[in-house]
């Protein structure tokens, strides 16, 4: 393999035990962070604003919920997971006053640091511990005794022990059981912008509508449309999953495979690797992150609108009556913590 891929007996989980680590944030990532490193035998404390909606979830988990300057300020590791739009002000008013020398900064994302948002002192330790995938499934894999592969970084070793440190963190949250894969900041970053940009939020995305409109508009029925464009997709994808792009076209039929090999390129041609590159482009240069911090400045208007464009999208109404027949597919959006 061209990276260092690192497993539990590469990590010392002493390492985390020792510290005091405050978890900022308890949504996603969060929640899922803290009772599993709590789990894993840590001191930790949650830091979440006065009337933050996450706090009772916390409270409940039986967590002891602190401001995040109060969290800061007890703790040597300082975990942020609160959104990655929050972070700056969130470091400047609560986290920097509250750092001394020897303490440790972790990020879930290497957002805020790339893009030099957040801009740490020379005497803290700066690392990233990066799950692939969401939090509610780093919690599920930790507690079925697995885990989501991670990604670690550091951007600053302050103490000479920061990437021992973040690996121990890994280990704490389930990551080196699956493996544990050394990158940096840049990387990380600019890889999973693009990674949920073009290909699995973005991308997959408008697949799907897209082709559900195809369907309907040519005057198929919605719920078959459902069916091909956006049900099945978990299944292939699954395949993919299990042994790769080869796995699937082994299960499928050959007719479907055909089809695939004929017709994949005619809908992901040259143009859209253009726009890939364009993507990938705005996102190396910053443009990307500053239009996304400006959109949020100005209180998300198109984001807002967007996101409402999309919920009325009739492929919405259509799944939600049919996952209504399927008990075993409806699952609310918002998981408990
Ligand atoms: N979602 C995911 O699975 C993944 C996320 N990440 C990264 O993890 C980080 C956290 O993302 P995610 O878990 O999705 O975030 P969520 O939106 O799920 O949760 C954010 C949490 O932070 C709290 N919060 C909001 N503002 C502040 C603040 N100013 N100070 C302290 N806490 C605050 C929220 O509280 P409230 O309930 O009050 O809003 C909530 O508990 C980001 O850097 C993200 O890029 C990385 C990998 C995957
Ligand atoms: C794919 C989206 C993601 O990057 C993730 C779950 O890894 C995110 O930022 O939520
Ligand atoms: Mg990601
Ligand atoms: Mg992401």
């Amino acid at each position: 393999m061209s990276v260092e891929v690192y497993y539990d007996d590469d990590a010392d989980l002493g390492l985390i035990q020792a510290k005091k680590v405050a978890v900022i944030g308890y949504g996603s990532q969060g929640h899922a962070h803290a009772l599993s490193l709590r789990d894993s035998g840590v001191d930790v404390v949650i830091g979440l604003p006065v009337g933050s909606k996450s706090r009772p979830k916390a409270e409940e988990q039986g967590l002891r919920v602190l401001t995040p300057a109060e969290a800061a300020a007890e703790a040597d590791v300082i975990m942020i997971l609160a959104p990655d739009t929050a972070q700056r002000a969130l470091y400047t008013d609560a986290i920097a006053p509250n750092l001394a020398p020897g303490k440790a900064i972790l990020f879930g994302h290497g957002f805020n640091i790339r893009y030099d948002l957040i801009k740490p002192p020379a005497d803290v330790d700066v690392a990233m511990v990066a799950p692939k995938g969401p939090g509610h499934l780093v919690r599920r894999q930790y507690v079925d005794g697995k885990g989501v592969p991670c990604l670690v970084a550091v951007e600053q070793d302050a103490s000479g022990d920061a990437f021992a440190l973040a690996l121990s963190y890994a280990k704490g949250i389930g990551g080196t059981r699956a493996g544990a894969i050394r990158t940096t900041f840049k990387e990380e970053t600019e890889t999973d912008l693009f990674g949920e940009q073009a290909v699995l939020c973005g991308g997959a995305a408008a697949l799907v509508q897209t082709g559900f409109e195809v369907l309907t508009e040519a005057g198929y029925a919605p719920e078959v449309a459902y069916f091909e464009c956006l049900h099945e997709l978990k299944l292939i994808v699954d395949l993919m999953y299990e042994g790769g792009i080869a796995r699937m076209r082994y299960s499928v039929s050959d007719t479907a495979e055909y089809g695939d090999l004929s017709r994949g390129p005619r809908v992901v041609d040259s143009r859209t690797k253009e726009e890939m590159r364009k993507i990938l482009s705005e996102i190396q240069s910053g443009e990307f992150a500053r239009e996304w911090i400006a959109e949020d400045d100005a209180g998300r208007p198109n984001f807002a609108k967007w996101r409402a464009e999309g919920a009325a999208h009739p492929i919405e109404e259509t799944g939600q009556k049919l996952r209504s027949m399927m008990s075993w597919v409806d699952r609310p959006i918002t998981e408990t913590a």
